[in-house]
This record gives structure tokens, sequence and C-alpha cells, in this order.
């Protein structure tokens, strides 16, 4: 009876243990610990049934404290870096998340290099003003060698013997429109070259001076490049070829001491995705290059209503970027920084949908999200109405 009491105990000991630290993930990142808290309980029960069927009081102990050693190790060494004599390159601050994230953490006191494509555009010249000293503005098209190795130069030169703290891949592009077949192939390119490739040479470019510092390589991806959105398969795919790269790097950097995070933003009203004329001019882009047979089988109808969903998706996305920034700026600055980060409520609920979920209800979650369309493919509704007819 005694054995049986001093299992029970351990028992509880441990539940409190793992259902304590798994409350404190889902309070510390609201809804994005669930996964978190299942894979938690079912370890938890497997545990049990070790605990009650076959451990002994004494390693049952011994399990208990390894548990709590576990948690409080974890839960309490992370801690924030100072920022006084780091440096941290930005790609793409043109605008949005970048131009954002270049006025944030200059103000933490970072020595920020803020690339942008046009030094004399609105973006450039705002932090020019508001900025400090520290800034150095660099014209950097992401896509031209000649101009990131430039741009390598310009760094280095601003450095000397100091190493780059940290790289944040930001700059991006959605050159993509529509259906995955509709989407012409330039459009898969134009994301590839940009997305993947232009981050592929900034990163391999950077990343001696990066080693150097033992720094920190952070980069901005999307939901899209791990999870099947509707209309965004050329944008999407480009941001799987980034973020199975970038993944890679990670482990394999561990050596070095460089950490490697990736951000997953929710969706955001920033420069290109909130500006109505872009999608207008995607949209008769599209209908100008598409095959005749293409456009006869889907119908312009159907093309207009992906247009006006792009739109409207743009009209709602989110104004306040600050969990983007925050997690740009924890990613560099946390002694413990996580390799991924979901930027945006709701994020951690369409991951344990895309997870645990079937594909039919994740599917139906993506479409409800981003593109819920009405019109079918004009082909389709021709065979639904000879359908009804020779039901008639
Ligand atoms: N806005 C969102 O909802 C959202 C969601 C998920 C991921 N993202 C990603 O966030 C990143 C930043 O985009 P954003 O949303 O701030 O949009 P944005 O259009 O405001 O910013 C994109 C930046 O990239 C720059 N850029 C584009 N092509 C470039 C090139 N060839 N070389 C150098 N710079 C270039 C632009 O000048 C601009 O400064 C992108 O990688 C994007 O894919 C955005
Ligand atoms: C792709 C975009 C950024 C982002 O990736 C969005 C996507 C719309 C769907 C969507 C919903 C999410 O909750 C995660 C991000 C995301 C999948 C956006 C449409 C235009 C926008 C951009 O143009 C970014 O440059």
């Amino acid at each position: 009876m005694e054995e049986y009491a001093l299992s029970f105990w351990i028992y509880m000991g441990v539940m409190s243990v793992f259902v304590g630290g798994a409350m404190k993930k889902i309070l510390a990142s609201h809804i994005s610990a669930v996964p978190t808290l299942v894979v938690w309980l079912g370890l938890l029960v497997l545990l049990e049934r070790l605990c009650t069927l076959c451990l002994p009081a004494v390693l049952g102990l011994a399990v208990l404290c390894a548990g709590c050693g576990l948690i409080t190790r974890k839960g309490s060494a992370a801690q924030t870096l100072p920022t006084e004599g780091k440096a941290v390159f930005i790609t793409g601050c043109d605008s949005g998340f970048g131009k954002a994230a270049a006025l944030h953490l200059d103000a933490l006191g970072f020595e920020v290099f803020a690339s942008v494509l046009d030094l004399s555009g609105a973006g450039a010249v705002e932090l020019q003003h508001a900025c400090s000293s520290r800034l150095t503005l660099i014209q950097m098209d992401i896509t031209k060698p000649q101009e990131v190795q430039q741009a390598l130069r310009c760094t280095v030169d601003k450095l000397g013997r100091r190493g780059l703290w940290g790289l944040v891949n930001n700059a991006g592009i959605c050159v993509n429109f529509g259906d995955a077949e509709l989407s012409l192939t330039s459009n898969y390119r134009g994301c590839m070259e940009v997305n993947f490739f232009g981050t592929l040479d900034v990163t391999k470019t950077f990343l001696p001076v990066v080693r150097q510092a033992k720094g920190r390589i952070v980069t901005v991806s999307s939901p899209s490049g791990e999870q099947p959105f509707p209309c965004l398969a050329a944008y999407g795919a480009s941001k799987a070829a980034l973020n199975l790269f970038i993944n890679t790097l990670r482990h394999e950097l561990e050596p070095w001491g460089v950490k490697v995070s990736t951000i997953l933003p929710a969706s955001y009203k920033t420069g290109q995705s909130s500006n109505l004329e872009y999608w207008e001019k995607q949209h008769q882009h599209l209908v100008q290059n598409l095959s005749p047979s293409l456009l006869e089988e889907y119908g312009e109808e159907y093309l207009l209503e992906t247009k006006e969903l792009f739109k409207a998706h743009a009209r709602k996305a989110n104004e306040d970027f600050s969990p983007v920034i925050n997690a740009i700026a924890h990613s560099l600055l946390s002694t413990q920084p996580s390799t991924r980060y979901y930027a945006g409520h709701g994020m951690g609920l369409m991951y344990f949908i895309y997870s645990y979920l079937p594909t039919s209800v994740s599917d139906r979650f993506l479409k409800r999200l981003f593109v819920r369309k009405k019109v079918l493919p004009r082909a389709l509704q021709k065979q639904n109405n000879n359908n009804n007819q020779i039901q008639k």
C-alpha cells in the first residue's frame, strides 16, 4: 500500500510540473501553445503509465527531479542582451516591416544598416530624418549580386574589425496573382528570383561577418511557404524554398555559435499588399498574358472575383506591425531566441488546424481565411448547366 501511495504522489508531482510548464507556454504565447499542450499531456499519460506500472519509487523520484530541473532551467535561463556595440543589416527598408524594424532597432540602440531599393524614396528619407546618426542607408537590390557585394563592402568599411551581429532578411515580393494553374511562369520566376535567390545571395555574402560575431540570422518568411494558401502557389513556393534553406542553415551554423530564426507573420497592411493599384495591375497583366484557352475555360468573371478578394483581404489586414517587429527584436536580443516566431493572432490556431486536423478541414480554413470564391470557372459552370439540363 505504501508503495502505491508513493507512486501516486510522484505521479501528481510530475503532472504539476509538466502541466505547469505547458500552461506557462499558453500564457506566454496565446493559442499558439495548444499543440504544445496536446503533446505535453500525451507525454504525461505515457509517463503516468510508466510511473504506475514499472518505475520503482526511487527511480520515479529521479524522473520528478529531472522534470523539475528541465522546466526551471529552460524557463529561467532566457535573458536580453545589450544592444551596445551591436550592428544589424536589414534588407527591404523602403516600407513595411523593414522600415518599421529599422526605426525600432535604431531606437533600441543598434547600429542599423538599412538597405533600400531607392535611396531617394519616401521610406529612405523618413529613416534618414527619424533615426539616430548610427544609421547607415545603403542602396541594394538583392537580385543584383554586384549591389549585394557593394553593400557588404560598405558595411565592412564601417564595422572595421567588428563582425555583424544581425542580418535581417526582410525584402520580399508577392508577384503572383490567382490560381496555381493561372499564375504565369514569369510570376513563379519573379517570386523565386527575389524571395529565394535574392535572399540566398545576401545570406551567403554576409555570413562570414555574421559568423565572425557569432551573431544572428533572422528571416521574414510566410506561412504560405508551409501551408497551401489558395492563389499563392508562386509566392508560397518561393517561401517554401527559402524556409528549407534557412532551416538547414540553422542547424549547420550551430557549431559556429550563429543562431537562426524564422518570422512567420499573419496578414498585415504593408507597402505592397495594401496597394490596391498594385493588384489592379497584377490583374491586367494576367488577363493580357494568359493563354486564350485558359482564359476561355476560367473566364474573366473568375479572374475579376480573385482580384476583388485580394483587395478585400488587403483592406482588412492588420495595421499594427508590432508582433512582427517585436519578434525580430527578440530573435536578435534573447539569449534563447526561438527558431520560429508566429507573429500575429490566430497563427497558432492556423498551425494547430494544419498540423492535427484532417486536410479537408485545414483546406477549408485557409480558403475562409483568405479567398472564399463563389464564382466557378466558366467551363465548370457549363458542365453543371449541361448536367442540370440532362436531369430535367
Ligand atoms: N505583409 C504581410 O502580410 C506579410 C505576411 C507574411 C510575410 N510577409 C513578408 O514580409 C516581408 C516584408 O514585406 P512587407 O509586407 O513589409 O511588404 P513591403 O512591400 O512593404 O516591403 C517589401 C520590401 O522589400 C523591398 N524589396 C522588394 N524587392 C526587392 C529587391 N529586389 N531588392 C531589395 N529590396 C526589395 C521593397 O522595397 C520593400 O522595402 C516580405 O518578405 C514578405 O513576403 C509579409
Ligand atoms: C502574400 C501576402 C502576405 C502574407 O503572406 C499573407 C497573404 C494573404 C494570406 C495570408 C494570411 C495569413 O494569415 C498569413 C500571411 C498570408 C499568407 C498576403 C497577400 C498579399 C501579401 C503580400 O503581398 C506580401 O508581400
